[in-house]
Parts: C-alpha cells; sequence; structure tokens
C-alpha cells in the first residue's frame, strides 16, 4: 500500500526515443523530463524491457507508445495502483503499410532477387545478359486471387484484410474476442473462420496481429504447421514469442513453410532457410512515432493532472469532468464497501461531496470524489493517511 501526491514539478522520464512532438505536450512549465532520475512521477517507453526495473514508489503511470504491453510487467503495475496506458491503433497504418509490402515482396522473391543483382557489381558490361539469364531463379507468385489469412482483427488486422480484398485477394479473417467497433470497420467480404483450424487450412498466405500473451505463445508450431496449406508464407508482425522457433525452422527445412517474414530478427531465424527478417521497422514512420507519442503523452499528461484513463491496460476507462475543485483519486481492490468507507472517512473529515464516480475492472477498481469545499493544504496528508488505512487502498492520490 502506498500514498502519493502530485509533487509541484511532475517528473517524466522516457525510456527509449521518443517523438519530440510527444514530448511537446509537457512543455508547460509543470513538467521536468529528466531521463536520470531513479524517481519519475511517470514513465513514457516504447519496447524497452521493464521486467526487471524497479517500480519506484514515486511512480503514478507508465504510457507504452505503440500497441504491445508485454514489455511491461502489468499485473505488477496493478497491484501498485500504476496506471498502464497504450495508445491503440495510432501505429496501424504503418505496420499494415509494411505488411502488405513484404507480402508482395517477398511473393515476389524481391528481396533475394535485388541481393542477388548487387553480387553482380563487378562483372562490367556482362551485367545485363548475367541479369537475363539469372532472373529466372527468382520467378514468383501473385497474389491476385490467393487467400490471405488474417489472425487477429484488431486495428492493424482489420487494415490488412479490407487493403487485402482491395489487392484482389480472398480475405479469411479469425478473432474471437473481435471488437465492436471493429466489426463495424471490417469489410463484409472478408470470410469469418468459425475455427483458427479453418484459417489455416484455406491460407496461402497468413499474418498474425494478436499480442503476446499466454493464450498466444507459441501458437505457431509444428501441429498448427500440420493444417496448413505446403508453402505458406507466414507474416509476423506482432511477437517473436507466438512462434516455435525449432517447429519454424524445420517448417522452412522442409518447405511446409515457404517463406516466414518476421518483424523480430535474433539468432535463431537469421540461422533459418528462407526467412526475412525485419529489423522492427513496423511501426518506424514518422507518421506513426508522432502519433503515439503524442496520444501517450496527452493520456499520461491527462491523467496526472485530473486523474481521468482513458486507453489503460490495466484500470477502467474512466471521465469525469474536472472543475478545479479538490480531487481524491483512489484505487482499491474491488469488493463491496470501499466507496462507502472512503464516502465516510471524507463526511467525518467535514467535508461535502460534489461528484464523484466508481469504476471497477476486474479485481480492482478506481474511484474519484470531488470536494465542494477548500481543503486546506496541511490536512491533505492526515486525510490521505486515514484513507489509505482503509483495508483494500492501494493507493490515493489529491489532485
Ligand atoms: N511490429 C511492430 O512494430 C508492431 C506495431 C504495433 C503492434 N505490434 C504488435 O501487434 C499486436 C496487435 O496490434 P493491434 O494494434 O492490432 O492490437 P489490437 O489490440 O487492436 O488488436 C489485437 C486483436 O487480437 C485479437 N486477439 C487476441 N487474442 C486472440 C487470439 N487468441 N486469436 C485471435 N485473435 C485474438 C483481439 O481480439 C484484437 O482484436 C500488438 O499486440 C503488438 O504486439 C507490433
Ligand atoms: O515502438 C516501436 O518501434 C515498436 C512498437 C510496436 O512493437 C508496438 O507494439 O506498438
Amino acid at each position: 500500500m502506498s500514498t502519493i501526491t502530485l509533487n509541484k514539478l511532475t517528473t517524466v522520464k522516457t525510456l527509449n526515443n521518443i517523438a519530440e512532438s510527444g514530448l511537446d505536450v509537457f512543455n508547460n512549465g509543470h513538467y521536468a523530463i529528466d531521463n536520470q532520475t531513479a524517481h519519475p512521477d511517470a514513465i513514457v517507453v516504447r519496447s524497452f524491457n521493464m521486467h526487471s526495473l524497479e517500480l519506484n514508489r514515486e511512480l503514478k503511470a507508465i504510457a507504452r507508445a505503440g500497441a504491445g504491453v508485454n514489455n511491461i510487467p502489468v499485473d505488477k503495475c496493478t497491484e501498485q495502483g500504476i496506471v498502464v496506458f497504450n495508445t491503440p491503433g495510432a501505429n496501424a497504418n504503418a505496420v499494415k503499410e509494411l505488411v502488405l509490402t513484404t507480402l508482395i515482396a517477398s511473393s515476389r522473391n524481391l528481396f533475394d532477387g535485388v541481393a542477388w543483382a548487387k553480387t553482380l557489381e563487378a562483372e562490367g558490361n556482362q551485367i545485363p545478359k548475367l541479369v537475363e539469364a539469372g532472373k529466372k531463379q527468382f520467378v514468383g507468385k501473385e497474389i491476385k486471387g490467393k487467400t490471405l489469412g488474417v489472425i487477429g482483427l484488431g486495428a492493424i488486422g482489420a487494415l490488412v484484410a479490407n487493403d487485402a480484398l482491395n489487392l484482389d485477394m480472398e480475405v479469411i479473417g479469425f478473432d474471437p474476442f473481435i471488437s465492436v467497433d471493429t466489426a463495424w470497420n471490417l469489410s463484409r467480404t472478408v470470410h469469418r473462420a468459425m475455427t483458427i483450424e479453418q484459417l489455416f487450412a484455406h491460407s496461402d498466405f497468413i499474418t498474425v496481429h494478436v499480442p503476446l500473451t499466454d493464450d498466444t505463445r507459441g501458437m505457431f508450431n509444428e501441429a498448427t504447421f500440420s493444417l496448413m496449406k505446403d508453402d505458406v508464407h507466414i507474416l509476423n508482425f506482432s511477437r517473436d514469442g507466438l512462434v516455435n522457433e525449432t517447429d519454424m525452422a524445420a517448417a522452412l527445412e522442409s518447405g511446409k513453410v515457404g517463406k516466414y517474414i518476421t518483424d523480430f530478427p535474433n539468432e535463431n531465424v537469421l540461422k533459418m532457410k528462407n526467412v526475412v527478417p525485419i529489423p522492427h521497422l513496423g511501426a518506424s514512420t514518422q507518421e506513426s512515432e508522432e502519433n503515439c507519442a503524442i496520444m501517450a503523452a496527452r493520456q499520461l499528461k491527462d491523467y496526472l493532472e485530473t486523474g481521468n484513463i482513458k486507453n489503460s491496460v490495466n484500470f477502467p476507462n474512466v471521465s469525469l469532468p474536472y472543475s478545479g475543485k479538490p480531487r481524491v483519486a483512489a484505487f482499491h481492490k474491488n469488493v463491496p464497501n470501499m466507496v462507502g468507507q472512503i464516502t465516510s472517512a471524507i463526511s467525518n473529515y467535514h467535508l461535502n461531496i460534489a461528484d464523484m464516480v466508481n469504476r471497477s475492472r476486474g479485481d480492482y477498481a478506481y474511484t474519484m470524489i470531488d470536494i465542494d469545499s477548500k481543503v486546506e493544504n496541511n490536512s491533505i496528508p492526515a486525510l490521505e493517511e486515514i484513507l489509505t488505512q482503509i483495508e483494500g487502498i492501494v493507493s490515493v492520490r489529491f489532485i
């Protein structure tokens, strides 16, 4: 259990390179960007692995400028009342463009062909003749009329599915947890696979756009490869852990998998036959980096300044219009009578409640209470102390 209060100058630490336009959001005199501090109030991160990082007592929130949060110890953050945000959809177009680019380029053996052409540099005026003689080794396949299986129809998967239809592909999608918003945006001509096995059986190309979780880890393995068409091309712009790399290496050797296009090279991947290793470039566009940084920073700033939560992966979305009245924001266990105990403690202090909101998510809940009278600065620590002593309270903040 920890008690936290907002400092005069709020310290934000960045663990990766974050676009300037995002950091500019904090440029109002109330924040200090300090990448050396061990006591940040907030962290902005991209892919930095935070699992072995100590979460300091002052830390209130972490914003992931991107989609995947498997580099963040989300459960530990929840237990400590640290809000984790991500930026849904902010880099989806960048990833979609690279998926479609590499889908076509690898089907046409473009990467191998270009690499081969460069080896001819020393051949002088023989180059055109050698090109015409050698190009037959790179004859590819068109994607028109082929079937693309899309696993995960979220922000990226839905964009890929819709645009692949416009490239005259057949598209089959699988997502048992599809959101209503995405379902509305998805073309009606995307075929719905009722099981992932159905998708495996019908696809010439498979692209995966799901988060890495305990359920999805290793979903591409010897058993699932055996359900796929021979020479299937697999595109992985999601996470390396979705693929059993030993099984993938064997499937590429045997030709069961014709090509493996992955955004996650490592020492195993680079040894594989017919692999197309891309150095994690899915979200690496100026537009996407700016979109993610600005969205992450705005969400973080809003939370620090008003307590409102939008796009958190571990706490509920909560919005209470901020009137400037003193506000108590409390994280607590999602158990009976927490709100009753918090409001009683406040009224016992002779403070009147103007407005309040309570939302729960899983085992935890968040309550914000606006107080209708001035709260003297010297009484805040005592009230904080009383609130934090309530059993089930994780953290309390006065805004
Ligand atoms: N290569 C990159 O640079 C890059 C960039 C952005 C995202 N990503 C990765 O891509 C993933 C997807 O990103 P997004 O923005 O589309 O996320 P998203 O949350 O919008 O979509 C994920 C979708 O996967 C679905 N899903 C979850 N479990 C599933 C399962 N077992 N089977 C089928 N569908 C399942 C969800 O219902 C959701 O619709 C991220 O989690 C991240 O790991 C990589
Ligand atoms: O920050 C990046 O460059 C990659 C982000 C990407 O992996 C994500 O999950 O959004």
